[in-house]
This record gives C-alpha cells, sequence and structure tokens, in this order.
C-alpha cells in the first residue's frame, strides 16, 4: 500500500488510554453480541417498537455526539473556543447542511444514496481513530492501511445490511426518499447482482485489510491491536447479517460509532482529565452531556421543523424514522468536516 508510515499524536497519556479502552470496547461487544444471539434464537422486534433503538439512538447518543462540534477543534489544539470559532462551526453548519437539505428536496433519491456513501466514510473514519488511538501500537501503520480499515469499517454497515435484509433496506430508502417525492421505489437494491457485487467487495476489502495488517503487525503490542482489529471486524459482519437492519443500526449508531467519538472528545476536554484519570465516569458523562445538551436541543428542534416541511407529512412512525434520518444526513454532511479536520489535528492521516 502506498504512503509512508504515520505516526498518530493523539496524546492520550497510557492509564486514560486504557480506561477508555475499556469502556469503549467491551461493553458494545457484549451487547451486539447479545442482539446476535437474541436474533438467532428467533427474537425479534415487531411492529412500531421496530423502530425504538433507532430513534432512541438519534436523543441519546447520537446527536449528542456531534452536539460538540463547535467546541471540538478549539479543544485539538489546546485553546479555548472563541466566538470566531463558534461563528465557523455555526456557518459551516448552516451552509452546508442547507444545501444538502436543498439537495433532499430537489433529488431525494439521489440526496440517500449520497447519504449511504457519506456514512460509509464518517463511519470508517471514525473506526479509523479508535484502532489507532485506543491500541498500545497500532498495526495500521501506513495511510493506505488505515483508508483500506476505513473502507471495511464503513462498508460493513451501509452494505451487510443489504445483503441479509434487502427487502428492509429496500424499504427504509423508499420511505425516506418518498418524503418528498412519490414513486421512489428503490428496487434495483433488491437486484442480486448488486447485493452479490456490494457484499463481495466489502468481504474483499476486509481479507485485505486484515491480511495486511497482519503482515504488518511485527512485535507483540501491534498483533494485539490486530487481534482486536480482526475480531470487530468478524463480529460486525455477523451482527449485520443476523440482526434485522432498524435495530442494528440504532444499536451500532449509539453504542459504537457515537460512543467511541464522545470518547475521543472527553480525552480533548481539559476539565474531565482529573475525572478520566481518577476514573469517574458519571462525572465524565456529566461533563459532556452539560456541553452537548444546547445544541442537541437544538437538533431536536430542527427535527420537528424538518418534520413539517416535508412534502408528504410525518403520520406514522416508519416516516418518523425516515425524518430523523434526513436531519442525520443533513448534520453529518458538516459532522464530517469537523471530524476531518480533528483527523488531521491528531495526525490520523
Ligand atoms: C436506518 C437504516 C439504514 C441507514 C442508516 C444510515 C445511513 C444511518 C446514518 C447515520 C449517521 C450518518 C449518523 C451520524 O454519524 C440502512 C443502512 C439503509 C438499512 C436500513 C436501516
Ligand atoms: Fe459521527
Amino acid at each position: 500500500m502506498g504512503g509512508g508510515a504515520v505516526a498518530v499524536t493523539t496524546s492520550i497519556a497510557g492509564p486514560v488510554r486504557r480506561r477508555l479502552a475499556r469502556t469503549v470496547f467491551p461493553l458494545p461487544w457484549a451487547a451486539l453480541a447479545a442482539a446476535i444471539v437474541a436474533s438467532l434464537l428467533g427474537f425479534a422486534l415487531d411492529g412500531p417498537a421496530r423502530y425504538a433503538p433507532l430513534l432512541l439512538s438519534v436523543v441519546v447518543l447520537g446527536l449528542p455526539h456531534g452536539a460538540l462540534d463547535h467546541l471540538t477543534l478549539p479543544r485539538a489544539r489546546g485553546a479555548r473556543p472563541t466566538s470566531r470559532s463558534l461563528a465557523a462551526v455555526g456557518a459551516l453548519y448552516l451552509v452546508l447542511g442547507g444545501l444538502y437539505a436543498a439537495g433532499w428536496f430537489l433529488a431525494p433519491a439521489a440526496a440517500f444514496v449520497a447519504f449511504l456513501a457519506l456514512t460509509w466514510v464518517h463511519w470508517g473514519q471514525g473506526d479509523v481513530y479508535s484502532l489507532v488511538a485506543l491500541s498500545r501500537e497500532t498495526h495500521l501503520r501506513t495511510r493506505g492501511q488505515r483508508l483500506l480499515a476505513a473502507a471495511v469499517r464503513g462498508g460493513i454497515p451501509m452494505v451487510v445490511p443489504l445483503v441479509g435484509f434487502p427487502e428492509t433496506y429496500r424499504a427504509v430508502a423508499a420511505t425516506t426518499a418518498g418524503l418528498f417525492v412519490s414513486g421512489a421505489s428503490f428496487a434495483w437494491l433488491l437486484a442480486p447482482s448488486v447485493r452479490l457485487v456490494a457484499g463481495g467487495a466489502v468481504a474483499l476489502l476486509t481479507v485485505a485489510s486484515l491480511l495486511l495488517g497482519r503482515a504488518r503487525a511485527d512485535d507483540s503490542a501491534s498483533r494485539d491491536a490486530w487481534r482486536l482489529d480482526a475480531g470487530e471486524s468478524l463480529l460486525l459482519w455477523a451482527f449485520f447479517l443476523a440482526v434485522p437492519p432498524l435495530v442494528a443500526i440504532g444499536l451500532y449508531f449509539a453504542l459504537w460509532h457515537s460512543l467511541r467519538h464522545l470518547a475521543r472528545l472527553a480525552a480533548l476536554d481539559p476539565s474531565l482529565s482529573p475525572a478520566l484519570r481518577r476514573g469517574r465516569p458519571l462525572s465524565v458523562v456529566v461533563g459532556l452531556g452539560r456541553d452537548a445538551l444546547p445544541l442537541t436541543l437544538g437538533a431536536v428542534i430542527l427535527l420537528a421543523g424538518l418534520a413539517a416541511a416535508v412534502p408528504a407529512g410525518v403520520g406514522s412512525v416508519d416516516a418518523v424514522a425516515s425524518v430523523s434520518l434526513v436531519l442525520l444526513a443533513v448534520l453529518t454532511l458538516p459532522h464530517v468536516v469537523v471530524v476531518s479536520c480533528l483527523d488531521r489535528v491528531q495526525g490520523l492521516w
């Protein structure tokens, strides 16, 4: 793979790193494994309850994980947010979010496909950070390896549900685009060739990334990091193959992506470092929660505004879930810009 070795400058001190790793890794593993077992045993949520994990994930950890974007970059640079930096993030959200929101009204099917691509990139980049920064010594040594790992980690949640549950996948796409136009069916998603090519590509990427990582892991610490990567990759494959997508995406978004990002932000906040060092999780949660509350509430108000604005109206729980997805999409575009800047500041790429 191209690119020289990159050294990540996350500067998370050893004890804090270990503590964060103990929070961020085992809990979601257990939850995902339990969901796999429950699904294999035939337990399934029925009717409107199917939407509960997704809707809960949006409010509980999902929106808050982005609601700190205005504080993130100054903190990563060791500075305090200024009115200028706050205005810059506000303008970014207004312009990019506004343009993408207009895109949903003008070309909803394309906007949905763009959302899948955006999520692929973003969930991939988030996982690469955790893999690199929370391990003692990473096996992901080069930029090329990290790009490959990002393609795998973002690709699994976006593609594997299509392999296992094509009809649910199609229905969510059609309902979401259907908020804006009638007749969006997304029937092409059901074509076996589409599923085979997409699923096969992500499977090949997974194998390639793990083989390359194994070859680059040349000491015991980086071999541990590789084992964690391999175990997680297999867990995610099994999870998205076995667990119905509305439940799976909800659990993943809250307990995997958002929790990891919040842990990353906790390590940046100087006021939380005593609590992190001493292992006081409640103080960390309260500290993060306080900072995230205003803009989480702002986003809930936006959700109500968006629900009122979509042409089809919102009269059912699946439409509520779809409006939430559109809001997530619109907020995720500027969020990806902030997180990509953070990746750069922290030397991830
Ligand atoms: C709900 C759902 C889907 C899409 C979810 C997406 C795209 C979520 C993105 C969330 C983001 C970007 C959160 C911010 O970090 C799929 C895969 C179509 C399958 C059916 C269920
Ligand atoms: Fe995110």
